[in-house]
């Protein structure tokens, strides 16, 4: 691809900070005004494009994929080149001026770029993200997991677990639908493609972009969410699933999204900590999950932290049409 082509990195950025419970009660992220939000964002160079919400969690759709805010804790999730880490100091200060003055778990993490020298400091590579959040943390580690993931990670102990599902080389039916040339609205994609058939609890907000790219943010009364990001362009066509429900198994979520978006290769990583219901079963996934499939796994690693377990696999298609 020369220089000038279109080009959009759709693989994403993902932070995750929790914030210590404190003795106020009244103490609440989601207190954060939506003007501090958006100025938040502005260090990350994206917008809110849409906002939904429940009891438990809200959900922003963003310009370059999505925010989701629960009391204690923060997820943002961009794309593009956006610069997530830049936001982090007016984070910390809006969280300090909302009653929480201690971060317990703070995660960062991404896969490896299509073009990384388009990316902006302090995003540039490995090495600088990992510097730029020592400046902040100086107690923090840094693992590179297959061709590149890195996760900064302290002590925690409510159940959480998060799987995401990074998907590449998709089918070019599959994708057609999130073109505004083959389809008029975001809820129409979001059910022709089977995505509101994922997990069918989640209330979705989707939004279909000009003049191709979708996403949309799932909550369910829970305060569980579920998010997924399509770029569909066939040159460097990429989707990204991640949810946080609690499963003892994910293999048949797995096998469900691989089968709506069909990649021709894909990326799986489930973190858990201890009180997780997926921590047990995460060894088991990992045993059976090629075994009668049509994908080849060419990469596995697993991690064990102090609170938390990391598996992470790469598959690339094997031949025929489905997996099992
Ligand atoms: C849906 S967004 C989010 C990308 C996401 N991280 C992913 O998984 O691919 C990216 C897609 O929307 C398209 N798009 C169109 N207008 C856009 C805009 N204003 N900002 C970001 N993406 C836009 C891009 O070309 C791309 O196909």
């Amino acid at each position: 691809m020369s220089g000038n082509e279109h080009f959009f990195e759709g693989a994403e950025k993902l932070l995750e900070i929790w914030f210590e419970e404190t003795s106020d009660n009244r103490n609440d992220l989601r207190n954060i005004a939506r003007c501090d939000w958006e100025n938040v964002l502005s260090h990350v160079n994206c917008e809110i494009i849409s906002f939904s919400k429940n009891d438990l969690i809200d959900a922003f759709v963003l310009s370059e994929s999505s925010m989701f805010v629960s009391k204690r804790r923060w997820i943002l999730k961009t794309c593009g080149t956006t610069t997530p880490l830049k936001c982090l100091s007016e984070l910390i200060r809006l969280a300090s001026l909302n009653g929480y003055n201690i971060i317990t778990d703070l995660f960062y993490s991404r896969k490896n770029f299509i073009r990384p020298e388009a990316q902006v400091a302090p995003h540039k590579g490995f090495t600088e993200e990992v510097s730029y959040l020592d400046t902040l943390f100086p107690n923090g580690r840094s693992y590179c997991l297959g061709p590149g993931h890195i996760t900064d990670e302290f002590l925690d102990a409510d159940p959480d677990q998060t799987i995401e599902i990074l998907m590449q080389n998709l089918d070019v039916n599959a994708m057609s639908v999130f073109n505004k040339k083959n389809t008029t609205s975001a809820s129409e994609a979001t059910s022709i493609s089977g995505i509101d058939k994922i997990l069918p609890s989640m209330h979705i907000d989707d939004f279909l972009f000009d003049p191709c790219g979708y996403s949309m943010n799932g909550i369910n009364e829970k305060g569980e969410y579920m998010t997924i990001h399509i770029t569909p362009e066939n040159l460097f066509s990429y989707v990204s699933f991640e949810t946080n429900v609690a499963m003892t198994n994910y293999r048949n979520l797995i096998n469900q999204v691989i089968n709506t978006f069909k990649p021709g290769k894909f990326i799986v990583t489930i973190f858990a900590n201890k009180c997780s219901l997926a921590y047990e079963t995460m060894k088991e996934l990992e045993v059976e999950y090629s075994k009668e499939s049509h994908w080849k796994r060419t990469d596995m690693q697993c991690c064990n932290f102090p609170s938390y377990n990391l598996l992470f696999a790469q598959y690339s298609y094997n031949g025929k049409n489905n997996c099992k």
